[in-house]
């Protein structure tokens, strides 16, 4: 496979490719929306949808592409990743251009980055993201991390809320002495982030916890990457993601948990949810497909290549969030796409506490929830792109502008042929790193046309990609998560106000 970049020698028309927002014909294929399925023709221009309808009558000047027998769909939008991220002392291999460009070979033509702050410094942290994120391939969005809790950080989300179009803050219950914040800035965040209508992201380990079983393992002379899994059970993942949802009642704000990986999390999303309250639980294509037996392989660097947090889990745990995906107790899947090459996790060699988290996705995320949870029959076509895009683009307040195949949402759309077949392999990805966590996969379905921004990206197994063509994406807040939330504030302040009268009689 190539990829055709305008920047260097591989100029786009060398790949047959023009490298301009042609106007396109869809033709033939069944378009799937999150809330319908049709057979119609879709019309592209000027990286827009103009128009969904069958049969489509259009001039000279139009590239046609035929869709028949295949699934036209929203280009998928990844709610995680992380790229050009620095982490546990290295910097991840795939940068905005190379991670973009892996994605859209996959059919993801969104991603949202999460944009970690120096020293805790907001401003800082979004000035550092949107220049590393200059060579973008593909739309883009970001979440901010908040690792610390000072009038400071509290006026900068005010800012990256109001002025830079950020509407989502992560905080991190793990990672100690480094990302991790206290219950008390945790409430804090909670608070803030309800008045600004922006929406809150836990990672969710108890990072106290963490740090003493990593302590265990080390006196216990475990020092291989097993001992990471060891080290950090699921009971830290259900506990620390209990606390955040139980804080988020008493704020009684909206809360996302990224990166569910276990069945106690998972199980405390579903308790939050049948009790009436606003979580949104996210899977990740590692917790949906892999278990932990990788972790104890003997060959370091295959070990290594799966060490992320929170861990992948035991025998079970992946069928049981592949349920629960299916039946809606979790809404969405993402990747938690953070990339260290071989030689960068070497690093852990003697220390599995020094192994840089993280594994890959972002390319392969389409292809495996299609193979895993539609070619299986666990779910629908349609509930395929809710979960891979829709949902995404709404819990975000940017639909129908993404995740949608609709006369005037952006022309970001996938061809996926369900007869087709895929086979991944690390020679042939186009992530920078140099092994795949999903290595020799095999399954049915291929994503075979990727069109981003209008421009068809990726045809017969070729990447036509030009730096600095994706744009930032603004986010506002006050999505449908908030919907009511004030109304409830008001219900039960009534209800104090009822309760104290009762109490001076
Ligand atoms: N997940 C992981 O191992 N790396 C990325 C950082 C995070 O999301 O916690
Ligand atoms: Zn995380
Ligand atoms: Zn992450």
């Amino acid at each position: 496979m190539q990829i055709c970049d305008a920047a260097t020698s591989f100029g786009g028309p060398l790949c047959g490719f023009s490298s301009s927002s042609p106007k396109i014909l869809i033709k033939g294929g069944t378009v799937v929306n999150a809330h319908h399925l049709e057979a119609s023709d879709v019309y592209i221009e000027n990286g827009i949808i103009l128009d969904v309808k069958p049969n489509i009558k259009v001039g000279d000047d139009v590239t046609i592409i035929d869709a028949s027998g295949k699934f036209v769909m929203p280009g998928g939008i990844d709610p995680h990743a992380h790229l050009a991220m620095e982490f546990m002392g290295s910097e991840t291999i795939d940068d905005f251009f190379s991670g973009q460009a892996a994605a859209l070979a996959g059919g993801t033509t969104m991603h949202i980055d999460f944009v970690i702050p120096p020293n805790g410094n907001l401003s800082a942290g979004f000035e550092s993201y949107k220049e590393k994120a200059k060579n973008s391939c593909m739309d883009y969005g970001f979440h901010m991390a908040v690792t610390k809790w000072d009038e400071s950080v509290s006026k900068d989300m005010e800012i990256m809320v109001k002025e830079k179009g950020i509407n989502s803050f992560k905080f991190f219950l793990a990672y100690k002495g480094s990302f991790m914040v206290s219950d008390e800035s945790l409430l804090e965040g909670f608070k803030k982030c309800k008045s600004l209508g922006a929406l809150p992201l836990v990672h969710a380990e108890n990072g106290d916890a963490v740090f003493e079983g990593q302590k265990r393992m080390i006196d216990l002379g475990i020092t291989g990457p097993e001992g990471h899994a060891l080290s950090r059970p699921p009971v830290l993942e259900g506990e620390a993601t209990s606390r955040a949802i139980r804080l988020a009642a008493f704020v009684n704000t909206p809360l996302y948990i990224v990166h569910v990986m276990s069945i106690d999390a998972m199980e405390e999303v579903a308790r939050a949810r049948k009790s009436g309250q606003r979580v949104v639980g996210e899977s990740v294509v590692s917790s949906l497909l892999l278990d932990d037996s990788v972790l104890w392989d003997p060959d370091f660097n295959i070990a290594a290549k799966f060490v992320m947090s929170p861990p992948i889990r035991g025998p079970g745990h992946a069928e049981a969030l592949q349920a629960a995906l299916s039946t809606g107790v979790l809404q969405l899947v993402g990747t938690d796409h953070c990339t260290f090459n071989s030689t960068q996790k070497s690093q852990g060699k003697h220390d599995f506490r020094k192994i840089p988290n993280g594994v890959n996705g972002i390319e392969e995320r389409m292809i495996l929830v299609w193979d895993t949870m539609v070619a299986s029959g666990r779910v629908s076509v349609s509930d395929y792109v809710r979960m891979t895009s829709t949902e995404c683009a709404k819990i975000f307040n940017i639909y129908p502008r993404k995740g949608a195949i609709l006369a005037g949402s952006d022309a970001d759309v996938i061809v996926l042929n369900p007869n087709a077949s895929f086979e991944i392999s690390s020679n042939s990805h186009h992530s920078r790193t140099d092994t795949n966590v999903y290595e020799g996969w095999k399954g049915k379905g291929n994503v075979e046309v990727t069109i981003a921004g209008g421009r068809i990206v990726w045809q017969n197994d070729e990447l036509n990609v030009v730096p600095g063509s994706g744009k930032y994406v603004e986010m506002p807040p006050f999505g449908y998560l908030f919907d009511g939330i004030s109304k409830a504030d008001e219900n039960y302040i009534s209800s104090l106000k009822a309760h104290v009268k009762i109490q001076n009689y």
